[in-house]
């Protein structure tokens, strides 16, 4: 069984899939954090993890490079992300042919987020627009891709509302999306409200929700306030408390995180993806715990 490498595959069944999100380091410290991150995640097995390309301003050359690392050294499925900004599509063509020289199965196709000191997305001239044109891209010329895209439980910080949002991530699953990854969130009654949505709209594809341990009362705020996700009063609150004391302030983000993923699991998602900014402490405590859980 799941012997193929689509993710979409690993979905069969019932399996619940667990995956874990890294980005590419900058720096040599950085570089030995998501080694020894990755390391110790290979004995938990994650179904895939995924790489970002260019988030927060990290290296998209990198990008290609550690997640061949990952590959190679510890033997996960690999999804590196691609994203439409800054680029031709001559580029882009360039870029998906590297990705399938280096045996890459999946993609997770995004616009991406308007580069530092930008407030709007601006297309490059002979670029694409939106995740769907970029999904649509892929899936003409190489067609053997599964592919990823984000979706919105809280909306799209730029969606007029939720309904155009939904219309939007529709077009992304018609032009050829295979599933979803969702955005962090906090509360799980967001992530069951989008499902039914999207359920009743005739999306119906696996839509995993992604889960983020909050690490500090001061990086969970910053995260959220750029990336649209509502932290909870009692979440807040919590970590407001310990904010001197980042164990402290860890232990609280592992604890709602483990109280979301079962919660999540429980009501019948799919599995999670975890949103651990390569840091090991809270990934390892929570797929600890979570082995129990897998079916
Ligand atoms: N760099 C990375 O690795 C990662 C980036 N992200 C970020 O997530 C955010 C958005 O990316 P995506 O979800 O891929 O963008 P998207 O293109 O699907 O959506 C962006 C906005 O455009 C709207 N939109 C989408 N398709 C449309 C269409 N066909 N017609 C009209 N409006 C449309 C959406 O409602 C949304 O407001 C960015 O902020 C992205 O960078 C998320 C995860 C990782
Ligand atoms: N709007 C949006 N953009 C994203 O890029 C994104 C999301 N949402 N949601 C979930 C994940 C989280 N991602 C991110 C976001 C920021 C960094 C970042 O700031 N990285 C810094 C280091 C931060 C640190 O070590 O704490 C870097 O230097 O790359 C990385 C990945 C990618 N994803």
């Amino acid at each position: 069984m799941r012997m193929s490498r689509d993710i979409l595959s690993k979905f069969a069944d019932g399996h619940k899939v667990f995956s874990v999100e890294f980005f590419p380091p900058k720096t040599e410290e950085g570089a030995r954090q998501i080694l020894r991150t990755a390391h110790a995640l290979k004995a938990h097995e994650p179904d895939f993890v995924s790489i970002t390309y260019g988030a927060g301003g990290s290296s998209r050359e990198r990008t290609i490079e550690y997640g061949e690392l990952l590959r190679d050294l510890f033997g996960f499925e690999v999804m590196p992300h691609l994203t439409c900004v800054g680029h031709s599509r001559d580029e882009l063509t360039s870029i998906l042919e590297r990705f399938q020289e280096s045996d890459f199965h999946n993609i997770m196709t995004l616009r991406g987020d308007p580069p530092k000191g930008q407030t709007s997305f601006e297309p490059h001239p002979d670029g694409l627009r939106y995740a769907s044109d970029l999904v649509a891209f892929i899936k003409e010329r190489f067609p053997n891709f599964c592919l990823g895209v984000g979706g919105y439980p809280e909306k799209h910080p730029e969606a007029m509302d939720m309904d155009t949002d939904l219309a939007n991530l529709q077009t992304k699953v018609n032009a050829g999306a295979d599933f979803i990854t969702t955005q962090l969130f906090f509360n799980n009654a967001d992530y069951f409200t989008f499902v039914e949505r999207c359920r009743g709209l005739g999306i119906e594809v696996p839509i995993l929700p992604g889960v983020m341990p909050a690490m500090s009362f001061d990086q969970v705020n910053r995260f959220c306030g750029f990336c649209g996700a509502r932290v909870p009063r009692e979440l807040a609150a919590k970590l407001e408390c310990v904010k001197d004391d980042p164990e402290a302030s860890e232990a609280v983000g592992v604890e709602w995180a483990l109280q979301q993923i079962r919660g999540l699991l429980d009501r019948g998602a799919p599995g999670v993806h975890l949103y651990i900014m390569n840091r090991s402490g809270a990934a390892i405590a929570l797929m600890e715990k979570l082995r129990a859980a897998k079916v």
